[in-house]
């Protein structure tokens, strides 16, 4: 997604630690024409199968999701990581390391949004180590639903998420690759795969 690409060129600060600021776009400010566009891209990729449902995880992943969501024209569901009391039980469950505020959280998604027969595409705003996809993946399985692929705004090639999760079987979509970032280099970015 060449916007995309040209906005994290732009915009895209590198921290320590590997990781990516890009809180104008993604992360804390949100950009209406760019958000629709990924929703618009995801949509193109997934809409062949057929799914009747988008997943995420709060909190980046809600606008990408529901932009897809929208364009899709189907329900999106994300995962809580503080169990409401409004939430029906039994809620399926899984842990997953947060990147950017430390520690371990768990997810909660309500049996009453996701279950047998529903055919899932999760969408989120990272693709890094690839944990929390991968806990995604395990919520959707004990809710018997059927994962369909995965799509995310930003892939950070070099923390090797995308090969992490190759046993999942699924396609994996981004809308933009960071192959790699330095101080010398700046950052490497290039379009999604
Ligand atoms: O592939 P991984 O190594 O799992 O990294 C990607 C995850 O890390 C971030 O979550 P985080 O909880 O840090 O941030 P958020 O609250 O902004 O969603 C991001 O939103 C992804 O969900
Ligand atoms: O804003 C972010 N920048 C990153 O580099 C990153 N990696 C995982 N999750 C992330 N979130």
């Amino acid at each position: 997604m060449e916007s995309l690409v040209q906005a994290i060129r732009e915009q895209g600060v590198i921290l320590p630690g590997g990781f990516l600021k890009v809180d104008g776009l993604v992360n804390h400010q949100l950009l209406p024409h760019l958000t629709r566009e990924m929703g618009q891209q995801f949509a193109a990729r997934f809409r062949p199968l057929a799914p009747n449902k988008v997943l995420t995880i709060e909190v980046s992943g809600i606008a990408p999701a529901i932009s897809a969501a929208m364009e899709l024209g189907v329900p999106m569901v994300y995962a809580r990581k503080k169990k409401p009391l409004t939430m029906k039980e039994p809620a399926f469950t899984a842990q997953s390391v947060s990147r950017t505020k430390g520690g371990t959280v768990d997810l909660f998604i309500s049996s009453e949004f996701l279950g047998a027969g529903d055919r899932v595409v999760v969408i989120d705003d990272f693709l890094a180590s690839g944990g929390t996809l991968r806990a995604l993946s395990g919520i959707i399985a004990q809710s018997g639903a059927t994962l369909l692929g995965l799509g995310c705004v930003v892939e950070k090639q070099f923390e090797e998420g995308r090969a992490k999760l190759a046993d999942l079987n699924v396609p994996i979509h981004t809308l933009a690759n960071i192959v790699r970032m330095s101080e010398a280099e700046g950052i490497v970015v290039e379009a999604g795969r």
